[in-house]
């Protein structure tokens, strides 16, 4: 039952064969189950039931003859801890907001609740979405639940430290927390042994920033989820946990409330398990909104529900040849092959098309966003904002201290790289240069938008998820240029892109492709994204036998 979609469980409800009370319990039951998977960072189960408790009142008061139930009434959802939610931690998985518990909710998850979403949890993540493995976490690395053997899977009470699957790590960050939820200390992956593994390190990561997002979704935790994407994290962790991803149009999706990493790139990223859900999740967020001046003014661009006879006969699919990079695996390029010629079949125009900048991409992005990063960590000080350092010093030493402890070493980095970019010295070679790139970056898809093509097919990814011990053998640096090289760009144009499954590798684990749209034409994006679905017919990753 926890791998129907959003809008199958939504006409249970509404049949009166599935109790909201029912269904929160069976995702609280999940969640527990799946622990191991370090998905969820701070579980928020009495707040759920209570959600969940009237959603069942509403649904017993409407029945199923009326339309008066709200949206998602009685949906459990899972969001990004980076989101600030009304007095639940929001930590961006870092030792700086360890302590933070914001007075409002971001706008999106205000929009989500006002339409009746049951909140099961917060999400883990790469610290402050600095990351595309999330394992760069104060809780630990997120586990891909694909081909992942679960080994503790006792159902425990809520509010009880679950010691029993805490791994004796001398890195384990997450055992400094102390236990404000049931997860807070569980940190998987190093030292110690786990039964469930065959061989240390060969788990699979879930991909990041969003991984806690992309791994609840794909084991059934919830029915939706909010990532962030800034260069990729929601498109990539969703490729290698198997869900659909989506990156709206910039400007769609409010962004107050969401705890800024590189503002002029970053929207809220929608997870679920069709495509048609991530669009009724982004019909129900998007629009104007007054905290956040970079909205839409016009609602024009807000979609509607997709249709479900497509005709993809007129449409001219563009493959770009650049994305044809280095390290592209054969199972991703088999994937993206025989989808090209899926359109084909189906009547459409399919051709190669040309994005000359792609190359530059990534290392534009990666100066952008390290200056970015720099100047909105200037604000965690230790006085008004985050962490403090505990030893009695100058305040220049305090603030020095406050930030050395409280982030973490690629955070750090991304500083110190942001800060020497914008140097005087610095300014027009790398910042200034990097902004005009992003331009040519923008014009490319503009013109092969211009001269025709509707909508652009690449791989997501290079790969299948990576193996835990493979994707930390290297540096964040490094791994970004790799993990990102084919989202990034996405975000420099700030044009939407969904994710959405395309098949298994040899290995059995999920490949993800891309469909990048036009500025504001999200909804066609989605609709040639909801055709090429219904080919596939991808199986969502089925973890009832848990139940039993
Ligand atoms: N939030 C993201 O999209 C981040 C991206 N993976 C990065 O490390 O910069």
């Amino acid at each position: 039952m926890l791998s129907l979609s959003l809008k199958e469980a939504l006409s249970r409800l509404k049949d009166g064969s599935l109790s909201a009370k029912e269904l929160c319990e069976k995702c609280i039951d999940r969640a527990v189950k799946t622990r191991e998977l370090n998905a969820i960072v701070t579980p928020t189960y009495s707040q759920a039931r209570k959600q969940a408790e009237v959603a069942a009142q509403t649904w017993s008061r409407t029945g199923k003859s009326t339309t008066s139930a709200r949206k998602l009434e009685g949906l459990p959802i899972v969001v990004k801890d980076n989101f600030c939610t009304k007095g639940v931690h929001t930590t961006c998985a870092s030792r700086m907001l360890e302590n933070y518990v914001p007075p409002y909710n971001a706008t999106v998850v205000q929009r989500l609740f006002t339409q009746g979403a049951v909140l099961l949890g917060k999400s883990n993540m790469d610290e402050y979405g600095m990351g595309s493995g999330s394992v760069d976490s104060i809780f630990g690395p997120v586990r891909n639940p694909w081909k992942y053997e679960f080994t503790n899977t006792r159902t425990i009470p809520e509010g009880t430290l679950d010691t029993s699957s805490l791994l004796a790590s001398p890195q384990s960050p997450g055992e400094a927390l102390g236990t404000r939820g049931l997860h807070r200390s569980v940190h998987p992956g190093t030292g110690g042994s786990n039964p469930g593994l065959h061989e240390e390190g060969a788990w699979r990561v879930a991909g990041g920033s969003s991984g806690g997002s992309a791994a609840a979704v794909a084991a059934g935790i919830c029915f939706g989820a909010l990532g962030s994407d800034t260069g990729g994290s929601t498109r990539n962790p969703s490729s290698y946990c198997g869900v659909v991803g989506l990156k709206s149009s910039y400007g769609l999706l409010s962004r107050h409330g969401l705890i800024p990493l590189v503002n002029s790139l970053e929207v809220p990223g929608i997870m679920a398990r069709s495509v048609d859900d991530v669009n009724t999740l982004q019909n129900i967020m998007a629009g104007t909104d007054e905290h956040d001046s970079t909205t839409l003014t016009d609602d024009r661009f807000v979609t509607s529900d997709l249709p479900e006879d497509i005709d993809v006969k007129h449409l001219h699919i563009g493959i770009p040849k650049e994305y044809h990079a280095p390290g592209l695996s054969p199972d991703v390029l088999d994937a993206w092959r025989r989808a090209a010629d899926k359109f084909e079949q189906a009547g459409a125009k399919v051709t190669e098309v040309s994005l000359p900048h792609t190359q530059y991409s990534i290392l534009c992005y990666i100066v952008l966003c390290c200056c970015e990063v720099a100047s909105n960590m200037a604000r965690y000080d230790g006085i008004e904002y985050g962490h403090r350092g505990q030893q009695e010093l100058s305040t220049e030493q305090m603030y020095a201290m406050s930030r050395h402890e409280g982030f973490n070493e690629v955070v750090r980095g991304r500083i110190f790289a942001g800060n020497f970019f914008l140097l005087r010295r610095n300014y027009e070679q790398y910042f200034l240069k990097a902004q005009r790139v992003r331009r040519l970056i923008k014009d490319d898809f503009t013109r092969v938008f211009d001269e025709g093509v509707n909508v652009l097919l690449t791989p997501t990814t290079l790969t299948d998820a990576p193996r835990y011990d493979w994707f930390t053998a290297a540096d964040n640096r490094t791994r970004n240029e790799e993990q990102d090289i084919f989202t990034q760009p996405i975000n420099m144009a700030g044009i939407p892109a969904v994710t959405v499954p395309a098949g298994l590798t040899s290995n059995g684990l999920p490949i993800g492709l891309q469909f990048i749209g036009q500025m504001f034409k999200d909804k066609e994006m989605l609709t040639v994204a909801k055709w090429f679905e219904q080919q596939v017919q991808f199986e969502n990753l089925n973890l009832d036998h848990l139940d039993n």
